[in-house]
């Protein structure tokens, strides 16, 4: 892989090899023997893989509404298959590493993966291993619109919220606030070059983000390549991502 392509706008990515082979470990348990001798590079000259070190062309968003390009993305990132969501993750998931490493974040919200997104299961569980907090949104249970960020282990009760998304149970002794956590990594649907996100639609990031101050916690998006776009609408309420994190590159704005 090209390393050009991780170190524009940053330093280079640059993780302590322990902590990269506990992500790798993690990556390989329930894998085949094939899947594990595979390496970035095998992976990425797969023929079902365009070559990262060539651009891929963005989704020309200009003109469209948030709704239409809303529905094309997603269709985008639900059509990948499973192999190319483990293989993605795996790639992915060392490059936010790093992120956290650093910041030398110890307090980090991540999301679980619905409908085609980025999966961080097997992340979390490497986050767990090196003893950094992991943290869950869940939707308020009053506050129409807002999340709470509960803290995750092995030992969670895990219930699903009306989108079947499945949320850690209301604890009030393992919630942090958005001021507490080092780094909130985002979901979301689409994004541009600018750092500009557009989600599900909720405006639950979008009102969470709003009480970032100084890049504290770091908002990090989190995405497949397919999911850039040439141009968002941007509403007065969207708060940019100052960066983001895909497969073959890591935006800083
Ligand atoms: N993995 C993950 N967790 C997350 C989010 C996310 O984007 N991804 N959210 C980020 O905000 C929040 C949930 N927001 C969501 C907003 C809309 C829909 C959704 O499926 N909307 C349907 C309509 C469903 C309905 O109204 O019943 C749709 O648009 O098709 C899902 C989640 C909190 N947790
Ligand atoms: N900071 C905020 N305060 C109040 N309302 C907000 C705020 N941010 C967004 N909203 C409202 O939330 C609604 C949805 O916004 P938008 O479509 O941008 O959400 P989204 O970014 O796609 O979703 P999400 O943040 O949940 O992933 C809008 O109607 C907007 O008025």
């Amino acid at each position: 892989m090209s390393m050009t392509r991780f170190m524009t706008n940053s330093e280079p990515y640059q993780s302590d090899s322990s902590a990269v082979q506990t992500l790798i470990t993690y990556f390989s348990s329930g894998s085949t023997a094939s899947d594990k001798l595979m390496t970035d590079q095998a992976i990425i000259n797969k023929d079902s893989f365009t070559d990262p070190s060539i651009p891929a062309p963005l989704f020309d968003s200009y003109n469209m509404s948030r709704d239409s390009i809303r529905r094309h993305i997603r269709q985008e990132r639900n059509a990948l298959s499973q192999a190319e969501q483990n293989q993605l993750a795996l790639i992915a998931s060392r490059h936010l590493l790093s992120e956290i490493q650093r910041i030398s974040a110890k307090r980090v919200a991540l999301y679980l993966a619905f409908d085609g997104e980025l999966a961080t299961n097997k992340l979390i569980k490497a986050l767990w291993k090196l003893d950094i907090e992991v943290y869950l949104p869940r939707l308020h249970p009053f506050a129409k619109g807002h999340l709470l960020f509960i803290r995750y282990t092995a030992d969670t009760v895990m219930i699903n919220n009306r989108f079947n998304i499945a949320e850690p149970k209301l604890d009030v002794g393992n919630i942090a606030t958005v001021e507490q956590l080092d780094m909130i990594v985002t979901p979301l649907v689409a994004f541009d070059n600018n750092g500009n996100r557009m989600g599900m639609g909720g405006g639950y990031y979008d009102r969470t983000l709003a009480q970032v101050i100084d890049n504290k916690p770091l908002a990090v998006g989190y995405a497949h390549d397919c999911q850039q776009v040439s141009v968002l609408p941007i509403e007065y309420w969207d708060v940019p991502l100052p960066v983001i994190i895909t497969p073959t590159k890591r935006l800083a704005i």
